[in-house]
């Protein structure tokens, strides 16, 4: 977990606005001075203001645009800043501002409007502005380096080779044809281009520079391959289809928001496709948001064989350099389609003219540390800002999104049907109280497995569990195998031979006897995908079987490997966790079997069931996508629970009603609006202690009037994780903007508190979890 609020270095000034002018001067209240111009200026520091500097000798103010990076006096040292504006008067002395030392950039890096979505971030998430602007940006432009120009070797014409008589070279007609190109380009062309033209050339290349009338260069590298062959045609769309087009192509160019509600398998991508299609075709670039990109790969190639101009793909994946090559290419303009994990809604895009954010409801898409921010959220103010639409899609919406849709604030599109005539699959839940359970396999499923896979069909199987098993005790003593730094117990990874911690990390050799009373006697108890795969092989001998889990996708490829030989039919039994729901498309898969979703049933956080009802209906939803009919068999012992009996008889949507009454009555999301402090500390009483004075001064700000609850401080539901002890203060309120001017009033007063070494706290607004 990274620090929220590193403690700033002594000689920032930030208890003490009495600063020495070796520091720069944070912006407290002060007489106010008229000066030639001051710039404020953004500084990645723990402090939420922006600093005023004034500005660089040598570098005249018409050069000046917010924007730009500066290299500022900082401390005693000095850093990469961004200028946010030139106003006219500091609210310091004259004679304590410092001057910006050097501009970095000629063109500003950020536009009005990204700065206009930071600075709404940072506000909204209550996180310095300089922490929402180092975040969009890639890390080596946060040293003072220029921006990367980016360069391939090409070639040529010299200037004898260009007025050669081209009928000298008849004999020769691949170096005829290979000067001819490059003439007609008078910069020259990558070595690149030149294969893609002419096919290998190496020889003529060879033949041509040692006449000289040719020679090699450095050319700027073009915007991306572009596809050599033409984009693939998509299917005629369903009429669904075909209305959910047109109503956001009616919103193009000005802001609407859109609910895609589209059923699993019923052609959401198809339709971002079509919209994504007419955007680029009026000159604009268009933004996805995807909740995990690496799990993917299919969908990115979808986009790439669809699809006709260049597509910069954003993730935290790539390599460095990648990276800032494709946000480079967004920034420029010179990408058509920006594809990415959450990230992607911080990153420039001059001619944005459609956001889609697929998944809407996962999770994943909201950043768990730092700018703790929903890429949802942002992306929806990102298209406020910009004047576009956002079309949010999802099988199984979050119930704010369906709240958002209820009131009318965001337009409702539905798909209601499977495309290319494939029937929803039919769900049943078994009762596996008393039954005679082999692999954790029901009689019942094993036979609709037999069955299956008799007919040459596809099975998938969900157990939302890795490792070989979840606990590794002594029969003897009743020894447990804990983490020694968090509250959670060990799982066995049988493979390498060790325990895991899943929650920090730390694993140890697997102990041959037990630690405690040296009995020889360890049981291994419960069942992760290790050892389900396992009992797997042994029980259908004749049967190929794959694993999907983050264990055995970690090495580079294997995930495209695995979900390749599922598509080819190679694969008859997929087992896994979770990366099973994340929206692939198996065409062969007829059975889905659901092995065990108890334990979320009952999970503890108010948003337990939402989740496992999107789980339990995506999953499932893998199920019979093409010609086949798909059956889905949920394993549970508590086949009565309201959840599981509301989603059999009215699906997600009746779920998710009842869902909504729920969270109505009780006053939690999205029927009000919450943030979470949370504070750590290595000794046991310190969270504890600091949020209890946090929250003294939060009631003060609150007065009495009830609108502000704060609940808490308690300490949180694992106490203890990674050697240190975790507490949690909630803040809840009906009203949004009120919620806001309190948390802004409340977070500088905590800034104030003293802290005991080690503590650490942070603010999440909108939490999506309450652990
Ligand atoms: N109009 C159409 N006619 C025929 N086939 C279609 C049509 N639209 C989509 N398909 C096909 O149906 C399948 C499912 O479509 P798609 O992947 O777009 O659905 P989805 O709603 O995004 O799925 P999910 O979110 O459940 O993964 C794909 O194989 C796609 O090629
Ligand atoms: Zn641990």
């Amino acid at each position: 977990m990274a620090d929220a609020y590193p403690v700033a270095p002594k000689n920032l000034g930030n208890d003490n606005p009495e600063t020495d002018g070796s520091t720069p001067i944070v912006n407290a209240p002060q007489p106010d001075t008229a000066v030639e111009a001051v710039l404020r200026v953004a500084v990645e520091a723990p402090l939420a203001d922006t600093f005023d500097y004034l500005p660089p000798i040598d570098a005249p103010l018409a050069r000046l645009r917010p924007g730009q990076r500066l290299l500022v006096p900082f401390g005693r040292g000095s850093r990469v800043g961004i200028l946010m504006a030139i106003v006219d008067r500091s609210t310091h002395p004259a004679d304590k501002l410092r001057r910006v030392e050097r501009v970095l950039d000629a063109e500003p890096l950020l536009d009005e409007p990204d700065l206009k979505l930071l600075a709404w971030a940072a506000t909204y998430y209550q996180q310095p502005i300089g922490e929402a602007l180092f975040a969009a940006i890639p890390a080596r432009l946060r040293d003072p380096e220029p921006l990367p120009v980016e360069t391939a070797p090409g070639l040529q014409a010299t200037a004898s080779g260009r007025v050669l008589d081209l009928e000298t070279l008849a004999r020769a007609p691949k170096q005829r044809a290979l000067l001819d190109a490059l003439r007609s380009e008078p910069e020259g062309l990558t070595l690149d281009e030149l294969t893609a033209r002419l096919g290998d050339s190496r020889s003529a290349i060879r033949a041509l520079r040692s006449k000289g009338w040719i020679t090699d260069v450095q050319l700027a590298r073009a915007a991306d391959s572009v596809a050599e062959t033409p984009p693939l045609a998509g299917p005629e769309l369903h009429a669904e289809q075909e209305a959910a087009v047109e109503a956001v192509q009616a919103a193009f160019g000005t802001f609407g928001a859109f609910l895609l509600d589209g059923v699993t398998g019923s052609g959401k991508t198809e339709v971002y496709i079509r919209l994504i299609e007419s955007v680029i075709a009026q000159g604009r670039q268009a933004l996805v948001v995807v909740p995990e990109i690496g799990l993917t790969p299919q969908l990115r190639e979808r986009f790439r064989t669809r699809l006709p101009g260049p597509i910069a793909v954003l993730h935290s994946a790539l390599k460095a350099g990648e990276r800032e090559r494709n946000w480079l290419r967004a920034a420029r303009g010179e990408a058509d389609l920006i594809l990415g994990t959450r990230s992607a809604v911080l990153a420039p895009i001059p001619r944005l003219g459609l956001i889609v954010v697929d998944e809407e409801h996962d999770d994943s898409l909201k950043q768990q540390d730092g700018l703790r921010y929903s890429g949802r959220d942002l992306a929806v103010r990102r298209a406020q800002l910009a004047g576009c639409p956002v079309v949010l899609g999802s099988a199984t919406p979050s119930l704010e999104t369906l709240h958002n849709a209820r009131l009318g604030r965001y337009g409702r599109l539905r798909l209601t049907e499977r495309a290319g005539g494939a029937r929803p699959p039919t769900i049943s839940i078994l009762d596996i109280r008393n039954q005679p359970l082999r692999a954790g396999l029901s009689p019942v499923l094993r036979e609709h497995m037999q069955a299956e896979l008799a007919a040459g069909n596809q099975i998938l199987l969900f157990l939302n569990r890795r490792g070989y098993a979840p606990v590794l005790s002594c029969h003897a003593c009743g020894w447990v195998g804990e983490c020694p730094h968090c509250d959670a117990r060990l799982t066995l990874h049988l493979s390498e031979r060790r325990l895991w911690c899943h929650h920090c990390g730390w694993s140890c050799l697997q102990p041959g006897r037990c630690p405690k009373c040296k009995s020889l006697e360890l049981r291994m108890l419960g069942r992760g995908t290790e050892r389900l795969e396992e009992e797997l092989i042994e029980l259908f001998p004749e049967t190929r079987i794959a694993r999907l889990d983050r264990d055995s996708t970690r090495r580079r490829g294997e995930l495209g490997r695995v979900l390749d030989a599922v598509r080819k039919g190679e694969t008859q039994i997929l087992l896994g966790t979770q990366m099973l729901a994340k929206g692939h498309d198996f065409p062969g898969v007829t059975l889905v079997g659901i092995l065990e979703l108890d334990q979320s049933l009952y999970a503890g956080d108010f948003r337990a069931a939402e989740r496992t009802a999107q789980l339990i209906v995506q999953v499932a939803g893998r199920a019979g996508r093409a010609e086949r009919p798909g059956r889905v068999v949920l394993q549970t012992r508590h086949p009565e629970h309201p959840l599981l009996q509301s989603l059999l008889r009215e699906g997600y949507s009746g779920f998710a009603d009842a869902a909504l009454r729920e969270r109505a009555e009780a006053e939690l999301p999205p029927y009000s609006h919450l943030a979470l402090a949370r504070a750590e500390a290595p000794d046991p009483e310190d969270a504890l202690a600091f949020l209890r004075r946090a929250r003294e001064l939060g009631e003060r700000l609150a007065g009495d009037s009830g609108a502000i609850l704060l609940l808490g401080p308690i300490p949180a539901p694992m106490e203890r994780r990674a050697g240190r002890h975790r507490a949690q203060l909630l803040i809840q309120c009906a009203e949004r903007p009120r919620l806001q001017r309190f948390l802004t009033r409340w977070v500088s007063d905590v800034r104030t508190l003293s802290r005991r070494k080690g503590l650490r706290w942070s603010l999440d607004v909108d939490p999506r979890d309450l652990l």
